[in-house]
């Protein structure tokens, strides 16, 4: 089965997103029921590469994977790389899901059940701040530490490093900005045209972009490899990058 090779077979609910075609306008982006109902199909438009991401997450995971450790996914939405590392995993672990939305985790226990029958599993909904992370070999955070005050990103970079066990791993994808203005312009029109070519209307990306505003506050690539190292890793790389969305790893 290719899935066991190169597992880009995700399990994304249906529902369409169509949140900033209607109104009413403007309105801030939240993690709120609406965007909960039509967040796969939301995600999976708007990211760039997001299935060979997971799949590249899936592959790090079982390599740095400690058996009687913890894998530990922070801001895990609708449970679908964790439905996704709980196929592709050989082997029974312990998966954990962190999430601050119980709407989210609703829909994760949902899409996780037929995981349980191999997997333990254990769903928590509260800020990734305020969870301890020990005993854990891989740790992952696919955009998400975007959404955190700059202080609480740096934080909980430290709280992970802490937790995770000797030769852990941790997965984080985030979008970044180009530290060069015009890059940056041009980097942002192509990624417009991304989101166009999967569906979305101008204004569709033109709101969704404002609500973001002051939600969703990107780092430079720099900046964000200088907090890893300040939170204690220090063997580092990037693995993949499109428009404003970086993927890397970080080893204890
Ligand atoms: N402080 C917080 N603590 C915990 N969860 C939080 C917090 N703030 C926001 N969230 C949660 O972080 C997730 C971010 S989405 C992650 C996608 C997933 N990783 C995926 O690969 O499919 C990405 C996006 O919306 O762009 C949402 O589920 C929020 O409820
Ligand atoms: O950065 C953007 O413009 C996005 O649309 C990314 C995104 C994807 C899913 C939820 C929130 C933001």
């Amino acid at each position: 089965m290719k899935d066991e090779i190169y597992p880009t077979n995700l399990y994304l609910s249906p529902e369409k997103d169509e949140l900033f075609e209607k109104g009413p306008w403007p309105k801030p982006f939240v993690f709120n029921e609406d965007v909960v109902n039509v967040f796969d199909n939301m995600i999976s438009r708007s990211v760039p590469l997001y299935r060979e991401v997971l799949a590249c997450a899936a592959h790090w995971t079982k390599a740095y994977y400690q058996p009687g450790t913890k894998i530990i996914d922070i801001g895990c939405s609708t449970g679908t790389f964790l439905e996704l590392i709980g196929r592709f995993l050989q082997q029974p672990a312990t998966l954990v899901g962190i999430d601050n939305s119980q709407a989210m985790l609703e829909k994760a226990r949902e899409k996780l059940l037929p995981i349980q029958q191999i997997h333990q599993l254990e769903l928590i909904c509260d800020s990734a701040e305020n969870c301890s992370f020990e005993n854990s070999s891989v740790v992952i955070i696919n955009y998400t530490l975007q959404f955190l005050s700059l202080q609480v990103r740096q934080k909980l970079l430290k709280s992970i490093y802490e937790g995770l066990v000797p030769g852990g791993l941790l997965f984080l994808s985030e979008k970044v900005k180009s530290p060069l203005p015009q890059f940056q312009e041009t980097i942002t029109r192509h990624y417009e045209a991304f989101k166009a070519y999967n569906g979305y209307a101008q204004t569709e990306i033109e709101r969704k972009k404002e609500a973001l505003e002051n939600v969703l506050v990107p780092l430079t690539e720099t900046e964000q490899l200088q907090m890893l190292k300040d939170s204690g890793f220090q063997q580092v790389d990037s693995l993949i990058k499109l428009h404003n969305f970086l993927s890397l790893v970080a080893l204890k």
